[in-house]
């Protein structure tokens, strides 16, 4: 091994110049790259003389402004190539690379040596020096193959031997240590990674991923992938690799923008930022489920329902048939242009036969007709062609782009006539957007109650407006226990093209609702909307000591208990601290954060944001979670369950294990498991008398 140590080292220590030479010579190429596009433009500015006197100087000009243009182009690819290398050697250069695969090729003598990073980079179109973690040859070391195997590369099967599997703990050009490793029952750099220091923001686990979280990163076959996991198995780890994972294997038809990752709450999302851009990756639309909801709801009204009615207004709405009061009145300036009975009447003309959002949309077709027609009669008469004349500059402008001029009969219709659209813009808006629609009345009707949820309110509209979105590919759902069957039949309605990756774990339930979402009713949801639904489970906990694991298992089930794996076995026991007052809890607060590492990110977690921010009150040092825009780095941060959850701390302090919320049939054992598992390290469980 000794040998092989100062073999690796030296290694290292040639990719390492490797990349900091080309790094060198990237930033000469673009100071030189951008002095010569700054000169180019301001050359060819001079020369390409614009001039429109004739036909064929108008072709000469455009052709010479093309080739400007076109030069300009390569100048600007030239950069965004140079920087793109840039920024992988600047993302490999403190730790260039974490594993290597040896492979044989059955048509070769000479084994290979593949070394796996967290970018690709090859000095040399012909030999790549690292090859990028997401690659087809690195699916081999995630997968712990050793021996004659396979991979997939361009959809054809590679055969190859692996002979060889190590691992790396390496930080800029110097290499600590070396792991051989087969089938590895223990991965003693992940053994090693957990060790180090954990930080507020969560990291990306490219150089650990274990092959199980490998299987979920890599499925791009399964149009729904369900991830049912343990507290700290990974799950949201994994969906952020299998971001950047499915952004570099649809690299040319998938940009970030076409994935949507809800998250169950903002403080969540900024813990999670960092992880894709230093993957490299652009993060996708993040928001939590309201969020999202909002943009399905047009104006601030006060939708107070608690409980929602999806799959009923589901049922219903498709055979509804509109009465007068389903309908308001379109007006403009106060004008009523078509009151609710001239819009039912309308109605009763589109045919029964349609479903309702049919029949809404033929509806939209006729009104904007009938006012389209309107504005074509009202652009021959000439008292109205006359106002034409009485336009200013500046509406001229506006209304057609330039200053206009109309002669002959035709050309003046036209012109009025775009006037007019002009002047009905608003209406014609309103038309379209359907404003006409008592969505409200509709609710009620149907529902029969005087109250209306945002949930379904944001559905109706989806449903009868034709609000679905076909252009978002991958939906991605953090904590999907706490989604309701209401909120997937929406999600489900909302994207019906997109692919589902949906992890959570059904012990860490806590949220109230009145359809609760077992894994199983899940699966059918998705089953009924065809589309096949594939489960993965997790089992191993990665986050959380030993001790800590074994106390949260506690409280999910009993089967649990003989699955579950723990990586960092052992740690300290939880401890257990009665208070007999409020006064009494602060004291022992105080002292129980005295324990705790000053560079370490500690938590109290609180039954419900009342006590957070009374301790918060009493223990000034504390950040209040409910009003923290993101974690902190280190310290103290005093938060509600409801906010802790996804996220995790060192070491947590449970205020008031014995609070009501806690004691809750249903969800109480959930929220035990919940609470305990967000500590890593340590755990204190505090009770208060009331
Ligand atoms: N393969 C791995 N290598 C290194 N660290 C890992 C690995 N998998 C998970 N972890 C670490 O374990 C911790 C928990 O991971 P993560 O938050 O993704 O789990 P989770 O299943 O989403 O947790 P929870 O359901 O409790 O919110 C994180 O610190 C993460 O970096």
């Amino acid at each position: 091994m000794d040998n092989s140590f100062k073999l690796e080292q030296k290694h290292l220590t040639l990719v390492h110049q490797t990349l900091q030479e080309t790094l060198d010579s990237i930033d000469k190429s673009l100071s030189i790259n951008a002095k010569q596009a700054k000169n180019f433009k301001k050359i060819s500015g001079k020369e390409t003389a614009i001039n429109f006197d004739s036909y064929a100087d108008n072709l000469d000009t455009f052709a010479a402004i093309e080739t400007m243009n076109k030069q300009i182009d390569s100048f600007n690819n030239k950069q965004t190539q140079l920087q793109n290398t840039k920024k992988n050697i600047l993302r490999l250069l403190p730790a260039p690379y974490f594993a290597r695969v040896d492979l044989k090729y059955p048509d070769e003598t000479e084994k290979i040596s593949f070394y796996i990073g967290s970018a690709g980079f090859s000095p040399t179109p012909e030999e790549p020096m690292v090859i990028d973690w997401r690659s087809p040859i690195a699916d081999l070391y995630y997968n712990n193959r050793f021996g004659k195997t396979n991979y997939i590369a361009n959809e054809r099967k590679i055969t190859v031997t692996v002979s060889k599997r190590r691992q790396f703990l390496l930080h800029n050009a110097v290499l600590e240590d070396v792991f051989d490793t087969d089938v590895a029952i223990q991965d003693p750099l992940l053994v090693k990674t957990l060790q180090q220091h954990q930080n507020s923001q969560m990291n990306s686990i490219t150089a650990t991923i274990q092959q199980e979280q490998n299987v979920i990163i890599r499925d791009i076959k399964s149009p729904a992938l369900l991830v049912n996991g343990i507290a700290g198995s990974g799950k949201t780890s994994v969906v952020l690799q299998r971001i950047a994972y499915l952004l570099y294997q649809y690299r040319d038809s998938l940009i970030s923008s076409d994935m949507l990752l809800l998250t169950p709450n903002t403080l969540f999302t900024t813990y999670i930022n960092k992880v894709l851009p230093s993957l490299g990756e652009d993060s996708p639309l993040q928001m939590t489920f309201n969020q999202l909801l909002k943009t399905f709801i047009s104006r601030s009204m006060s939708l107070d329902a608690k409980t929602s009615h999806v799959q009923e207004l589901d049922k219903k709405l498709d055979n509804m048939v509109l009465s007068i009061n389903d309908f308001k009145n379109i007006k403009l300036n106060d004008l009523t242009i078509f009151s609710q009975k001239d819009i039912h009447s309308f109605f009763t003309q589109t045919p029964a036969k349609l479903s309702l959002s049919k029949r809404i949309t033929a509806l939209s077709s006729i009104l904007t007709a009938e006012i389209e027609s309107q504005i074509e009669n009202d652009s021959k008469n000439g008292k109205i062609q006359a106002e034409l004349s009485d336009l200013t500059d500046s509406q001229q402008e506006k209304i057609f782009g330039r200053l206009i001029s109309p002669s002959s009969d035709i050309a003046i219709q036209k012109a009025t006539k775009k006037m007019l659209l002009w002047r009905n813009r608003n209406l014609l808006n309103q038309i379209k957007q359907k404003d006409w629609l008592n969505t409200i009345q509709i609710i009620k009707s149907i529902l029969k109650t005087q109250k209306v949820n945002s949930l379904d309110y944001a559905f109706t509209r989806l449903k009868l407006l034709n609000l679905s979105q076909n252009n978002l590919k991958f939906v991605m759902i953090d904590e999907i226990q706490d989604y309701s069957l209401d909120q997937i039949l929406f999600l489900l309605t909302a994207f019906p093209t997109a692919r589902w990756t949906l992890v959570g774990d059904q012990f860490q339930s806590i949220i109230e609702t009145n359809h609760p979402l077992t894994f199983s009713n899940l699966k059918d949801i998705f089953e009924q909307h065809n589309i096949p639904v594939t489960q993965r489970n997790l089992y191993t906990s990665y986050r959380s000591s030993g001790a800590i694991t074994h106390t949260f298992v506690q409280h999910g089930s009993s089967d649990l208990i003989d699955k579950i794996n723990t990586i960092q076995i052992g740690g300290e026991e939880p401890e257990l601290i009665e208070n007999s007052n409020f006064s009494k809890l602060i004291i022992n607060l105080k002292s129980q954060i005295t324990q705790f590492n000053n560079n370490e990110l500690s938590a109290i977690i609180t039954s419900d944001s009342n006590l957070s921010q009374s301790i918060h009150d009493e223990i000034k040092q504390t950040v209040l979670g409910t009003i923290a825009e993101k974690l902190p780095v280190s310290g103290i941060i005093v938060l509600p369950l409801a906010l802790a959850k996804g996220l995790e701390f060192d070491n947590v302090i449970i205020s008031d294990v014995t609070a009501e919320y806690y004691c809750d049939s249903k969800f109480g054992e959930n929220r035990l498991y919940t609470a305990f598992s967000r500590a890593a390290k340590r755990l204190i469980i505090n009770s208060l008398a009331n």
